[in-house]
This record gives C-alpha cells, structure tokens and sequence, in this order.
C-alpha cells in the first residue's frame, strides 16, 4: 500500500499542507516543534483511525478549531482509491472511501495498513502486556484478516459469560458458553502462535544484528497457564468458583502476551538496559515489517519518527542500511532534525522527497537545496 497524495486541515500546528509524496522513500526534517511528528500522525490516523501519540482525538484539532479533516489518494493492492477521515470536537467521525462512508475502522486497517517506529513505543518491554498484545494482533490480523471474526465472537462470548459471573450465576448457566469460548479461544491462539512461528526467525536474525551474540526469541503466553496439560474447558471448570468471587474469566485470550526472553528463561524487560531494549524494539518493528513483506495482503506504509533521537551513531547506520534494502514497493516516511546522518540514505535513494518543515510549513526541497537548510 502507498500513499500518493495527502491534504492536512487543522491538524496541531500544521498550516493545511496538501503533499505529494515518492512510492519509496520521504523525509521530513526541520527544527523541533516545527510539526514533523504531527504528519506522522496525520498518516497513521489515516490507517488507524487514532493517533500514536495521544488517546484524546481532540488533541490533534488545531486549537480554537471544531474539527480536524485528512483526505488521501492511495494505492492499494494495486487499485486507486481516495479515502477521506473527519472528525469533530464532539466526537462525530465521518470516513468515506471513493465518497462512501465506512463504517468500520477494520475497513480502514485493511486498506491502509501503516507500522511505526517512534519514541513513544520504546518502552513496551516494561509497560503493561495491552501495549504488546495491541502490536501482536495488529501483525496477526494483517497476515489473517479472518482472525477479526473470532476476535469478535470470542470477546461477545466473553463479555456474556463476564456479566453471567457478575450476577453469581450458578455453574450451570456459566458454562453453557464454555464449549464455544474454549474452541473460538483456541482458534485466536493458533493464529497468534503462527504468527510467532513467523516472526521469530526474523527477529532473531535482527536482534543478532542489533545486540550481538544474545538469544532472543518471543514466546506467547495464551492468556492461560496450563500446568498439568488439562485443557481451557477443564480449568474454567477448575476457575469457576475464582471466577465467580471475581466476577470475570481470569483465564482468556484477552490476558494473552508477548514474552520476549533471553535463552528462553530471561525476561529482555528485566535484563536489558534502557538502549538495548529501543534496539530490541527497533528489531521487533522490523521484523513485522518484514513478515508482512512476506506474507501479508500488502507491504504497510512504515513511519520512523525521529530516527535519530534514540540510536548511537552505529545502530541509526545499520538501521539506516535496512531500510536502503527494503524492496521497492515498501514505502517509508521518516522525520529527523538534522539530515547529515541520512545523507547515504539520501544519496542510494532515486526515488526520495524531501520535505523541509518549519512553524507547521512544509515544502518540498530538491536534493541539491538541502546544504542551504543544513548550513
Ligand atoms: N492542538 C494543537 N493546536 C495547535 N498546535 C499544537 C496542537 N498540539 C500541539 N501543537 C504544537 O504543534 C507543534 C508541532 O509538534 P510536533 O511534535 O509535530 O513537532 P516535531 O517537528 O515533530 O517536533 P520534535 O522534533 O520536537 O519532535 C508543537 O509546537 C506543539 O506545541
């Protein structure tokens, strides 16, 4: 998938660019606070339907305005579309896909899958397992879009089965669901264990390039610890009476998480220092890249916001040296302040825009200009 064209309206400090973007590589540099990330922002809100940056929609409508409006020409699985996203201060959103509303957000996610690499993200390890179970069925759901469906159910299911618990349901009522619950359960499992499957050699290689010699590899934890190999419908029999004292299913696809460990046993969040671990997430974002390359509907649009803030020297160039290699039909969009550390970048790249932004402008700058911005 690519982006071709991209008009901003009111978003942050933007003054309403309308951008003509290259199928391979852009880049957008300028001083801090000139709006570099906001355009970030507004692209993978195009595929997301939310912001990376903040859960408040609001935040991004440029102040004393009512509403924040993008509309894009893109290209996907080889087909021209214009997909248009407003929203409102109030909370009224409007999507329209070649001037037809969408109503789901699913339908957005398969036409515009977008992967980033910011800042924000390098503390996944440590956070709560939400963030990594987010970033799991992203890359499941773009290499099975058939997993939404059992998603859906799955989480119905439990959502009934939760409110049954609730109430202080007897078992018998409880478990009328368990029979469908444990099957729906097992299928979500089997597709993200696959995925791991997938991903794992990938991010081994990309983790021995980053960190050296260590041994990582990404474990799935179900959402469930089966000790004696009894199977999910035995240990909701075993948890129901837990269960009902709590008031929800402790045992369910919506506690599942992505362990990453060190020679199987180390937790990566509990052993690695703060830079090995942005370099791990560096590794992890690329290798669901590249599992999409290989088997997703299509390449997403891949954001780097800040390439430089939090690399050594060393990391940004073998970093930059991937991204070079990326085939042709990967489209990239990075932000930086300064340009020096891009120029091999810029230099094996044919096909680049560069974009300079300040105080919410963009312009785009031809190759032969850049020495006037960096002087
Ligand atoms: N809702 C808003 N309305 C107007 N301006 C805003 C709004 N939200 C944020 N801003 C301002 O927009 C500017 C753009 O921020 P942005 O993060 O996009 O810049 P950047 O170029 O990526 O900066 P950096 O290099 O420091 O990361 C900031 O000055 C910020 O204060």
């Amino acid at each position: 998938m690519r982006v071709n064209q991209l008009t901003i309206t009111q978003v942050r400090n933007l003054q309403n660019p309308s951008l003509n973007f290259s199928p391979r590589l852009n880049i957008f540099f300028g001083p801090n606070a000139a709006g570099k990330s906001s355009i970030l922002e507004s692209l993978y809100i195009l595929g997301n339907g939310r912001s990376f940056r903040t859960t408040k929609h609001n935040n991004v409508i440029t102040e004393n305005n009512h509403d924040f409006t993008l509309f894009a020409k893109v290209e996907s699985s080889d087909i021209n579309h214009q997909l248009g996203f407003n929203r409102q201060r109030n909370g009224d959103t409007t999507i329209k896909l070649n001037s037809e509303p969408v109503n789901r957000l699913s339908t957005l996610a398969k036409l515009c899958p977008v992967q980033i690499l910011s800042p924000e993200q390098y503390d996944l390890l440590v956070k709560g397992p939400g963030a990594r179970r987010k970033q799991l069925d992203w890359g499941v759901f773009h290499v099975e879009h058939s997993v939404l469906e059992v998603w859906q159910k799955t989480n119905k299911i439990l959502q009934h089965r939760n409110k049954l618990l609730k109430q202080k349901s007897g078992y018998s009522d409880v478990s009328v669901w368990d029979n469908q619950l444990v099957s729906l359960s097992e299928q979500v499992t089997q597709l993200r264990q696959a995925y791991c499957d997938k991903i794992n050699p990938l991010f081994s290689q990309l983790c021995q390039q980053f960190l050296g010699q260590l041994d990582i590899k990404i474990n799935l934890f179900p959402g469930w610890t089966d000790k004696h190999s009894i199977g999910l419908s035995a240990i909701y029999r075993e948890q129901f009476e837990k269960d009902k004292k709590l008031g929800f299913t402790q045992s369910s696809i919506q506690k599942a998480d992505l362990k990453f460990l060190i020679d199987g046993t180390k937790s990566a969040g509990d052993y690695l220092s703060r830079g090995q671990q942005k370099l791990l997430i560096t590794a992890f974002k690329l290798a669901q890249l590249k599992v999409m390359q290989a088997y997703g509907q299509q390449a997403p649009v891949f954001l780097l916001d800040d390439i430089g803030a939090e690399l050594d020297e060393r990391h940004q160039n073998q970093l930059l040296d991937l991204l070079a290699s990326q085939p042709n039909n990967q489209q990239i969009f990075i932000t930086c302040v300064h340009l020096e550390p891009l120029k091999p970048l810029i230099s094996h790249c044919d096909d680049l825009k560069l974009f300079h932004v300040e105080h919410g402008v963009v312009k785009e700058v031809a190759k032969d200009e850049i020495e006037v911005y960096e002087a």
